[in-house]
């Protein structure tokens, strides 16, 4: 289980630095720190948060996971996810693609919605296996406030660097709209065969909405930095969040937050013997909102919309229906060829390494 005597992450293989930003400072409103923040935004688009305060919540989001992981197959079967495009709920390994040749995922994931957690006992959007009611209000709640309070502090300050009227960002986040925000445990099984190493757990994307609060014990997430032609792993640092901006900010942005694509392979090394536990919270815009470059709003979002005629800041198309549209288009019993995989992309460049 995360947390027990895990291998060191190994110091051969190729990783990418990322900025440690202190949460501390910035919500403190320090300006050194907070422009450190604004580099990592606007260049790769992820970063660490240390001293984020939530240590606690996610070493008993852990235990969550792993008691739902541990209930009879059949029964997290009946939570299951669905072909429909619903992101809350269970998901099985070999549920998704990660390719367009229709390569099958290897990770289980437990998704729950910000909204069922927050009301609970009140079902907002489903309900959950019993391991998930057991801990909602002691664990899963309190990890999703904290989730949301490192968010409004991060886009808060996005909102000033981006010249947008004050509370923008925020109220595109509104707490009080239904969204598809949501806490993720994924388990990645170690790997049995060599080869096996090489297919990823979870194919390149980017993420579908704001800004992820990710928690990593093992090595396995990797990135493709702009410019860059190789993948490099992110390394887990103790007590350290990677925090990554998505497809949602960026589009609000007009591109000027990055939203970089990334992916989870086998642990490196030894570490690949060993169970890969991650955790994240995803912060979504409320459901309603429709993901358009806010160049009304903004001239440095009006600038750089400019810039970039090539690129298409109009969506079209609310939050909701981009999250389901992405979810639905990568369940494998939804493919019909290649141009399934395509639905399902974000504003992700097609990697031309894989
Ligand atoms: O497990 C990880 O390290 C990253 C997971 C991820 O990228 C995702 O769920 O979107
Ligand atoms: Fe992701």
């Amino acid at each position: 289980m995360p947390g027990s005597t895990l291998p060191p992450f190994p110091n051969d293989v190729r990783t990418h630095p990322l900025l440690i930003i202190d949460y501390e400072l910035i919500r403190a409103g320090d300006v050194k720190e907070v422009n450190r923040l604004w580099e990592a935004a606007t260049t790769i688009g992820f970063w660490y948060l240390k001293n984020h305060g939530a240590d606690q919540e996610v070493s008993e989001m852990f235990d969550m996971g792993a008691e739902t992981m541990a209930l009879p197959f059949e029964e997290l079967m009946t939570f299951e996810q669905g072909d429909s495009g619903q992101s809350f709920g269970y998901k099985k390994a070999g549920a998704n693609a990660i390719d367009a040749t229709g390569t099958l995922d290897t990770v289980e994931f437990i998704n729950v919605s910000k909204d069922d957690a927050l009301a609970y006992p009140q079902v907002i959007h489903r309900t959950y296996p019993s391991t998930v009611n057991a801990r909602m209000e002691n664990t899963i709640a309190p990890f999703t406030r904290k989730g949301l309070e490192v968010s409004y502090v991060v886009l808060n300050i996005f909102n000033d660097k981006l010249g947008l009227p004050k509370g923008t960002l925020e109220s595109l986040h509104d707490l009080e709209e239904y969204s598809g925000s949501e806490t993720r445990c994924i388990r990645n099984p170690p790997v049995q065969i060599k080869e096996a190493a090489k297919i990823p757990a979870i194919g390149a994307h980017t993420d579908f909405g704001s800004l992820s609060f990710l928690h990593n014990r093992l090595g396995g997430l990797q990135v493709l930095p702009p410019g860059h032609d190789e993948w490099s792993y992110i390394r887990p640092i103790p007590g350290h969040a990677v925090c990554n901006i998505g497809d949602a900010l960026s589009l609000f942005s007009g591109g000027v937050l990055q939203s970089n694509i990334h992916r989870v392979v086998a642990p490196p090394g030894v570490q690949a013997e060993y169970e890969r536990w991650s955790l994240v919270f995803f912060t979504r815009p409320g459901n309603s909102k429709v993901l358009r470059a806010l160049v009304d709003s903004s001239h440095i979002i009006a600038e750089a919309v400019k810039k970039r005629p090539e690129k298409n800041f109009e969506t079209g198309s609310t939050a909701a229906e981009w999250f389901a549209r992405r979810i639905k288009n990568q369940r494998i019993n939804n493919r019909l060829g290649p141009e399934t995989w395509a639905t399902s992309r974000g504003t992700e460049h097609t990697p031309t390494v894989v």
